[in-house]
């Protein structure tokens, strides 16, 4: 789904409402937020909606006229805004629906013990820094203590680029309505977000077609399924993909293993490792399914050939966990990632030996999986700040055409055609050995014959929701092998609702 920038939902939202009437757009966007009332929330108090002069205000007065859940309703409004026509159409329908109407400003004693506040002071065409009065409600909503559904965005957050007010809302869910907003999927402002929900009400993204390309995507769960490859009933082990994984070192064996089960438990039918002779006792005690393999590090040239006459029945490459960084490994990186036409994912070791040769990489089948710290060094522009990840990452890919997995809270992912935001995850994913997980089963994706950057997006959708099953299993000190072995159920996705899409839960 289009994740949009303030500009492009503009465009969207005009062309809607000149095919549909806004006023029928707003009383959709009221049935949808209605729906997500009761499951948010708590205690015998009422709903009280907080309501700026603009559409958003319109929100909450159409999103209380059509709750039917039968929990008394309060709305704090301008009695003397002006508004738009679908504002006013919603106002008049909350009155008939016996929501009570009280004037602003409000304050944190008249929303504490709401059983849910709807935010409604400011949507898509907020800016920063806040009026007087929109802080002034902000401030009592924060004060309040209640909890807090935000409509398409909280308000004090930036709709496009995620920076935050002084006085910011911190919702339990926000539900993003047409498009979620760019802002609400990026620090800081994705602590305010709480869950994200999409009420699509009908809009489109061709109506942005020109505006702030390319564009920013966020896989939902029924494209992640659509993505998932599904093995053929006539299939056999090396059609069902084939990754070879070149990894591991006397030093780190375990990358190796983690990685091999990544891409094991993402479903490939056959894994092979390549890796130096000091690794193979531990692969070998470790690794039972996979086709372990070793060579001398020594020798480069023919640790190259070797592994290279083992991509003849290979379908895609992992290169780079646990190798290290000696003049060999250099070597072996470089031979066989120049040397194959597979598609390969280069993460970890491979990312520094990678660095120095990018021209060399220019639009090749391939991924590149950095952290923060291995992407300041292959951009060769130095530290990346929070606030200029997306920036950087889309300056990077449109100057290499390596599609470009970067990895954190959000991780993004960019080829030259758009940059994806990826929703899932869990802080249980802060430990070691989990991103060989990922490029292992980004290897499968791969060898299963997915485009690099949908086997990274997929990937990397696939693996924050694996973190968030292993945790749900282990409460706490989840490791890398659990997400691997998580992989299997966080693959099945529940039956979507296509006019209310969970984008993701608060974690
Ligand atoms: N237009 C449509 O077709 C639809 C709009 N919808 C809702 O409408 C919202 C957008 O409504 P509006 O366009 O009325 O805009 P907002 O409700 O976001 O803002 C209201 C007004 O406040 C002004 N404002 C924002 N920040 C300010 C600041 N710091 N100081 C002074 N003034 C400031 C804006 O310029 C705007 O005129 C969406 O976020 C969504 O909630 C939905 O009902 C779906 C359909
Ligand atoms: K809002």
């Amino acid at each position: 789904m289009r994740a949009v920038t303030a500009a492009q939902m503009r465009a969207i939202d005009a062309a809607a409402a000149a095919r549909d009437g806004e006023v029928a757009l707003m009383r959709a966007a009221g049935a949808a937020i209605a729906r997500l009332i009761d499951r948010y929330a708590h205690g015998d108090g009422p709903i009280v909606g907080v309501a700026g002069n603009g559409n958003n205000g319109g929100d909450a007065y159409a999103a209380l006229a059509a709750y039917a859940g039968g929990r008394r309703r309060i709305v704090y409004g301008d009695p003397a805004a002006e508004g738009s026509r679908a504002r006013h159409d919603a106002r008049w329908r909350a009155r008939i629906a016996g929501v009570e109407e009280r004037p602003l400003p409000v304050d944190a004693n008249a929303l504490r013990g709401a059983a849910l506040v709807l935010d409604g002071v400011l949507g898509v065409n907020a800016r920063l820094p806040l009026d007087a009065r929109s802080a002034a409600a902000v401030a009592a909503i924060a004060a309040s203590g209640a909890a807090v559904l935000a409509l398409d965005i909280p308000t004090g957050t930036e709709p496009t680029t995620g920076a935050v007010d002084a006085h910011v809302v911190r919702a339990v869910a926000t539900i993003a309505l047409g498009r979620p907003k760019l802002g609400t999927l990026l620090d800081p402002a994705r602590d305010c977000t709480g869950a994200l929900w999409c009420a699509p009400i009908g809009m489109r993204d061709a109506d942005a077609a020109g505006v702030d390309d390319p564009p920013a995507e966020v896989l939902d769960p029924a494209a992640f399924a659509a993505l998932l490859p599904v093995r053929a009933d006539e299939s056999d082990k090396r059609s069902s993909g084939a990754p070879l994984i070149v990894a591991g070192s006397t030093q780190f064996p375990g990358a190796a293993v983690l990685c091999a089960w990544g891409a094991a438990r993402a479903g490939a039918g056959y894994v092979t490792v390549a890796a130096p002779e000091g690794a193979a006792a531990a692969l070998r005690a470790h690794l039972v399914e996979q086709v372990v393999v070793t060579y001398d590090e020594r020798d480069p040239a023919a640790a190259v050939q070797t592994i290279l006459d083992l991509t003849n029945r290979c379908s895609a490459i992992a290169i780079g966990p646990g190798l290290g960084l000696s003049d060999d490994s250099a070597a072996i990186v470089n031979g066989v990632v120049g040397g194959t036409t597979l598609p390969v994912v280069a993460d970890a070791s491979a990312l520094y030996h990678l660095a120095k040769r990018l021209d060399a990489y220019r639009d090749a089948p391939l991924v590149i999986t950095p952290h923060a710290g291995e992407f300041a060094r292959i951009s060769g522009k130095g530290t990346v700040a929070p606030d200029e990840r997306l920036a950087r990452v889309r300056e990077f890919v449109d100057r290499t055409g390596i599609v470009t997995l970067l990895k954190g809270r959000t991780t993004l992912i960019a080829s030259r055609d758009a940059t994806h935001l990826n929703p899932t995850g869990t802080n249980a994913l802060a430990t070691a050995g989990t991103g060989d997980v990922l490029t292992g089963a980004i290897a499968t994706l791969l060898a299963q014959g997915l485009a690099p950057v949908d086997a990274a997006r997929a990937g990397a959708y696939w693996h924050g929701r694996a973190g968030s099953v292993a945790l749900a299993h282990r409460h706490r000190g989840v490791v890398a092998r659990d997400v691997a072995e998580a992989l299997g159920e966080a693959s099945l996705v529940a039956p979507q609702d296509p006019e209310l899409i969970r984008l993701f839960s608060s974690r």
